[in-house]
């Protein structure tokens, strides 16, 4: 078998009293675009931060590209994007400035006007960051995490409170990345739906179920993902963009 691209196994993670990552395995083929779909404080954020290294385990093991995320780090930025819910970026810098400032950390980075072109962000080129709409700095945050042509991509509700123009053309973006391998937490039944090989469902901070997304629905003898999720989880829908 070829080497995953992701392999978590066994993570652990708690703050104080609360487990926010209970005993999760999870292992990520080269090029699969995997979903972590979980009702808010499932787990979801926490898990894709012991991935990509923010954050270390109480125990498990995670490689990424057969990289240990903590102990290769500089290796692994060079190989790994991550974009987060809630990005810090230089608020005086202007969209410009920070892509560029990003594509001067790597070696063949992703050409300027691409990127923004991917996000559709040509027009705000010269808006500093504090003068983006949350969604355009949103969307700045995804184009970042592309920018050093990355083997494996971690994306954190990718289009969370985006407008249906603007989830659509993320989408395609996210689609066009064909031998790139994605990690994508989403609220959104129709974004892992639409966009995922397969998908983790993850409650109270366990892996319930992990399938396609029709596997889920057959498994849960349910007719949608939607209902599919209630089923196994015993959560009600979490919640869903409202464009
Ligand atoms: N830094 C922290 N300190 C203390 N508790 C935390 C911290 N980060 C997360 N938690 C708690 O851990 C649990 C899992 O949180 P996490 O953010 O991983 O869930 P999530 O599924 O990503 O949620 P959301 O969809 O709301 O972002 C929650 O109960 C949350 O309150």
């Amino acid at each position: 078998m070829s080497q995953p691209a992701i392999q978590a196994e066994n993570l652990h993670k708690r703050y104080g009293e609360v487990v926010a990552v209970d005993d999760v395995s999870l292992r990520v083929e080269p090029g699969e675009v995997l979903g972590i779909l979980g009702a808010n404080g499932a787990g979801k954020t926490t898990t894709v931060e012991l991935i990509a290294g923010l954050r270390a385990p109480d125990r498990g093991r995670v490689r990424v590209l057969g990289l240990d995320p903590r102990r290769d780090r500089a290796a692994l930025r060079q190989v790994l994007g991550v974009q987060l819910q809630h990005a810090h970026l230089h608020a005086a810098l202007t969209v410009a400035e920070l892509v560029d400032l990003y594509r001067s950390f790597y070696p063949h980075p992703r050409p300027a006007a691409d990127l923004l072109d991917l996000v559709d962000l040509g027009k705000q080129a010269r808006t500093r960051f504090e003068k983006l709409s949350g969604g355009q700095q949103q969307r700045l945050s995804i184009a970042l995490a592309l920018v050093g042509r990355p083997r494996v991509v971690i994306l954190d509700e990718l289009t969370t409170g985006l407008d249906p123009r603007a989830r659509r053309r993320i989408w395609a973006g996210v689609e066009a990345l064909r031998d790139e391998t994605v990690l994508l937490v989403s609220h959104a039944m129709d974004e892992v739906e639409h966009l995922c090989d397969r998908v983790a469902l993850i409650d109270a901070g366990r892996i319930v179920a992990l399938d396609t997304p029709a596997g889920l629905v057959a498994h849960a003898g349910t007719a949608t993902l939607e209902e599919a999720f209630v089923a196994l989880t015993g959560k009600d829908l979490v919640r869903e963009d409202v464009a």
